[in-house]
């Protein structure tokens, strides 16, 4: 069992993180709950809300099942979630525990940051990507126009990540989550970055990737707890995500999972980087490896003018200027104003380079 403690402007939270923390999250609650909600998605529900609702049998608890995938985080079931608290009668000592990925998590605590103007949530991810999306209280649904456009920063209580449940998430998750353990790593640390690009994602021993997500959200804690509101280096953490974001509100949510995206995105960032700096940067070991993992590199589709709108509904961006986060050594990231010629003349050498061997 593993624990680290985050220091949010409003609160501390501890997250805890091992195998079977599903049956014990009751051990950790330090206020007394009027009733408890836990939202989860179809999938999830399957395999775990019944260890969940075990563990709270001497609570009056309620449960939401929702749709599974990235479709859900919308204003739609935002709206229906509002409805079912006001319908169960949830008041600001109720207690919500958000029992899923990272979509469950974003909306889950959307729904905890604004009901009756914020109550209390608790995150328990069940994915590989979900050590990113549970840690530092980014909450959002998207637009149609872009991802995670209607949102808030709002930290939860605490975080109960149970390693038992990922055992069941297919490679597309597995894929998914790596991306953003590849991320954290190139912003941070070339030795993990090394020791990531080492492992084969189809074989996979739990104790490396539990190794691998503690070294996750050690570097996401650090940056948030100095950071929180991401007025300057939290934006580090968007590595990826200009060309990520953008490809997801392009293709149509859940056409591609998050983390593949993101994972483009990368490569993306690693090619405009070496032209800004003129330096050489792990651009073709990082593709090789995304290629061996079957990452859809062939999604990035649509001609350059169409992504660059969508990228202008990024929310780095500054009076309509794109602001990408840029690596000029692995570790040492950086954010650069970004033209739109530039940007479309870089989007067009990236795709050659993608399909060249
Ligand atoms: N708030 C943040 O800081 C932050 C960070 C990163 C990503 N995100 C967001 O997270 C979302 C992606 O999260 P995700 O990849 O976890 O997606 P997800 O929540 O859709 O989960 C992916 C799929 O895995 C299934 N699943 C979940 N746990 C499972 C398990 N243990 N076994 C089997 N199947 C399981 C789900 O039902 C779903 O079909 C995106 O919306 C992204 O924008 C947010
Ligand atoms: O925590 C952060 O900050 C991140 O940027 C983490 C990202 O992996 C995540 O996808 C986040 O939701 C993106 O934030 P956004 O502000 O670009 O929507
Ligand atoms: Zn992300």
């Amino acid at each position: 069992m593993e624990e680290l403690n985050i220091q949010a402007s409003t609160h501390a939270y501890s997250i805890v993180i091992g195998e079977g923390i599903r049956n014990q999250i009751t051990d950790y609650f330090t206020n007394s709950y009027s009733s408890i909600w836990v939202i989860t998605d179809e999938n999830v529900a399957k395999l775990y809300l019944g260890d969940v609702l075990e563990t709270l049998s001497d609570f009056h608890a309620h449960h939401t099942i929702l749709p599974a995938g990235e479709q859900t985080k919308s204003i739609d079931y935002y709206n229906q979630l509002m409805t079912e608290a006001i319908a169960y009668g949830l008041d600001r000592h109720s207690l919500l525990i958000a029992l899923g990925g990272g979509v469950i998590g974003d909306l889950a605590g959307f729904v905890a940051a604004t009901y009756m103007r914020g109550i209390d949530y608790i995150q328990m991810p069940t994915t590989i990507l979900a050590h990113d999306s549970s840690v530092g209280g980014k909450v959002a649904i998207n637009h149609p126009l872009g991802k995670n456009l209607i949102g808030s920063f709002y930290a939860p209580q605490g975080v109960f990540y149970d390693m038992e449940t990922l055992i069941t998430l297919n490679d597309r998750e597995i894929r998914s989550g790596y991306a953003e353990l590849v991320k954290e790593a190139l912003i941070s640390d070339e030795a993990i970055y090394r020791s990531i690009l080492t492992t084969n994602l189809q074989n996979l021993p739990p104790s490396i990737t539990q190794e691998h997500i503690c070294s996750g959200i050690q570097i996401k804690a650090q940056v948030v707890e100095q950071d929180e509101k991401e007025n300057g280096m939290r934006q580090y953490l968007n590595l990826g995500h200009t060309l990520g974001h953008a490809l997801e509100a392009h293709l149509g949510y859940g056409s591609i999972a998050h983390g593949e995206a993101v994972a483009i995105g990368l490569l993306f960032a690693l090619h405009v980087s070496e032209s800004v700096f003129d330096t050489t940067l792990p651009f073709l070991q990082l593709k090789q490896w995304l290629e061996t993992n079957h990452y859809p590199l062939h999604s990035l589709t649509g001609d350059q003018q169409t992504i660059l709108a969508k990228m202008k509904n990024d929310k780095k961006n500054k009076q309509h200027r794109i602001q990408m986060v840029l690596l000029e050594q692995v570790g040492k990231p950086i954010i650069k104003q970004m033209t739109d010629e530039d940007m479309l003349s870089y989007l067009s050498s990236f795709k050659r380079k993608l399909v060249n061997k």
